[in-house]
């Protein structure tokens, strides 16, 4: 979808399409450097980064497996708490290999941490994160590497693949979303 069906609901477009493209094809080698020929397995936390996962699977120019992890955040307020339920599970045996988290945003950190601790009961080889935003009050999480695509700011981002209430995360583009779209 292009921003102009909706341009009226957002404040800034941050990030072009093909800003975001160039990004994601940066990481893909930036992944690839640190694996070489081992092949990782790219684990997307849907459906956020779902956009992002595919993308950066074939940018990958190397093997990469995909598995997908669907998980409801709850917040307090707007701001998550920390307490997520896993609402679909990976299918991939991670076990030994070299796993890398893929999320569209990082924002409290707090999913990511939960994230990390549950696949670490698993056995891989490594945990990576790799996320296409980072917001600016993240929590650190240890010493696990971390790729990140853009540093952005704290008002709420919409497109490629991340939404509000199900919606604009077909926008080709991220945007900040305009205050009178939250109403
Ligand atoms: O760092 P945190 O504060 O924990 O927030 C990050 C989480 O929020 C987003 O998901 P969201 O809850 O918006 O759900 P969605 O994946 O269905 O879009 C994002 O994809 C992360 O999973
Ligand atoms: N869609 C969306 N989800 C988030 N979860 C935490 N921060 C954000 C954000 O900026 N946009």
């Amino acid at each position: 979808m292009e921003a102009s069906h909706v341009a009226g609901d957002l404040e800034t477009v941050i990030l072009t399409e093909e800003q975001i493209l160039a990004r994601v094809t940066a990481l893909a080698d930036e992944l690839h450097r640190q694996y070489e020929t081992r092949a990782p397995v790219l684990v997307g936390v849907l459906g956020g980064a779902a956009t992002f996962t595919v993308d950066l699977a074939r940018a990958y120019p190397g093997q990469v497996e995909i598995g997908w992890m669907a998980l409801k955040s709850y917040t307090t307020g707007n701001r998550a708490s920390g307490s997520v339920r896993l609402l679909k599970d990976l299918e991939v045996d991670i076990a030994g290999r070299d796993v890398v988290i893929v999320d569209g945003v990082i924002d409290t950190g707090l999913t990511m941490r939960w994230l990390i601790s549950s696949l670490r009961q698993r056995d891989p080889a490594s945990i990576t994160v790799c996320a296409l935003l980072r917001k600016p009050d993240t929590a650190r999480f240890g010493d696990t590497p971390t790729f990140v695509g853009f540093d952005v700011g704290p008002g709420l981002i919409v497109g490629y693949g991340l939404d509000y209430q199900g919606q604009y995360r077909n926008l080709r583009c991220a945007a900040v979303l305009a205050a009178h779209a939250y109403a």
